[in-house]
């Protein structure tokens, strides 16, 4: 990571009367068995919250973020976030997450670079973990979530809900603590990674490792700019082209050149752009340890397979997915929608720009939310 846009987390948890999206974490000092037999001495949780906590903790909703997302979902742009909140439209007062009514936690997910644990954060020696931090799965991640939860008061989410990765951790959720989740809303996201996603992934992780910058993992003291930029870059540019459409990239950049004079297409300058805003603000590692536990993602594991562990969930349940979906494509929404009681049908988000959607198409998206809320 060549610097980290996002100030340190404030410490301690989230106490009545904090301001809408201060950034806090939680920090729990126990080793910690993962999924995969490693272990964390322990671990932090960074997060933000909009909205105040009812008194019987009712009113509580997780929004679980993507692959790079972070814990800042709401809020416009200022210091420490050049953009704007991933989700600002949907979260915030009058918004479909009505923040007058609800109190929304978003955390940076296990692994993260964002404030929460992950390969670029200090061991107990205060050496970055880099080669040494251990595989999580998406298990691992919802149960440092459920530490969250107690921490906050919280013993049932009215609901949680999330794309793509998002939406695999909302998903374990529902199947691993069944009793904590009221409402359910999985966009863009399947039972298990299927070998097709894994392929996709496979030449991201090659790329990243295959760069000399990245130095077996061990790469925090590189100077500036010799860090796995360029392997970090490859792989966003792979897959880049999953989180979007043939026809989209067809129709927006066709066969033009980006410039006179710049001999690359446009389309090229285009991946290189979002390469080159992601190399600015993510950590190869932290790139590596998700993808591989997005990879290694199934609800079905250890659980007698996706059917029996789908008919744990007793959320009420929406699954949605995106219609020109090539990554996640929609057939796998609406498996999942059918083995999970009560899901009904799953719904169809209609979209030129593929899984980004859960990203884009905010007004469907709204309207899902509002649909689970009732
Ligand atoms: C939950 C989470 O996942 S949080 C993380 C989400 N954010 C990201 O993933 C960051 C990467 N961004 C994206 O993936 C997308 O921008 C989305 C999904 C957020 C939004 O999609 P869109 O609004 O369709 O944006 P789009 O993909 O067209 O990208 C627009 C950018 O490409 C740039 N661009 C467009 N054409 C070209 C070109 N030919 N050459 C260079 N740059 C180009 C635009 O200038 C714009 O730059 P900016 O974002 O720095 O302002
Ligand atoms: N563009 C999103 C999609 C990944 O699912 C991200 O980078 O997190």
């Amino acid at each position: 990571m060549t610097s980290s846009p996002v100030p340190p987390p404030a410490t301690g948890a989230w106490r009545a009367g904090d301001p809408p999206g201060r950034r806090r974490w939680v920090s729990h000092d126990r080793q910690t068995k993962l999924e995969a037999g490693g272990a964390l001495p322990g671990f932090r949780l960074a997060y933000e919250t909009w909205g105040t906590l009812a008194s019987d903790g009712s009113n509580a909703v997780l929004v679980e973020h993507a692959l790079t997302g972070d814990s800042h979902a709401a809020g416009e742009a200022g210091p420490g976030h050049p953009t704007a909140g991933w989700w600002d439209a949907l979260i915030g007062p009058g918004r479909p997450l009505d923040t007058d009514e609800l109190f929304v936690v978003v955390p940076n997910v296990l692994g993260g670079c964002q404030g929460s644990t992950g390969p670029s954060s200090p061991d107990p020696d205060g050496r970055p973990w880099g080669s040494r931090f251990p595989r999580l799965t998406v298990r691992d991640q919802v149960l440092a979530e459920q530490v969250l939860a107690d921490e906050l008061g919280i013993e049932r989410w009215a609901m949680v809900l999330g794309g793509s990765m998002g939406g695999m951790r909302a998903l374990e959720w529902g199947v691993t603590l069944p009793g904590r989740v009221e409402s359910l809303l999985v966009v863009a996201a399947p039972a298990a990674a299927t070998a097709e996603q894994i392929a996709w992934a496979s030449p991201q992780l090659h790329a990243i490792r295959a760069d000399r910058g990245w130095r077996g993992g061990d790469y925090y003291d590189a100077a500036p700019g010799e860090g796995p930029h360029l392997g970090l870059g490859v792989a966003r540019r792979i897959a880049h082209v999953t989180y979007r459409t043939e026809a989209e990239l067809n129709q927006r950049f066709g066969r033009r050149h980006q410039a006179p004079g710049d001999q690359r297409f446009a389309v090229e300058s285009y991946l290189d752009h979002h390469a080159e805003k992601l190399v600015r603000r993510f950590d190869a590692n932290s790139y590596l340890v998700l993808t591989e536990s997005m990879n290694t993602h199934d609800v079905g594991r250890d659980r007698g397979g996706v059917g029996a562990a789908l008919s744990r969930v007793t959320a009420r349940t929406l699954v949605a997915g995106v219609d020109s979906d090539r990554l996640y494509p929609l057939y796998q929404s609406q498996e999942l929608a059918a083995g999970i009681p009560g899901a009904g049908e799953a719904a169809v988000v209609s979209s030129p720009y593929g899984h980004d959607s859960f990203l884009i198409e905010i007004g469907q998206i709204a309207t899902l939310i509002k649909a689970l809320l009732g």
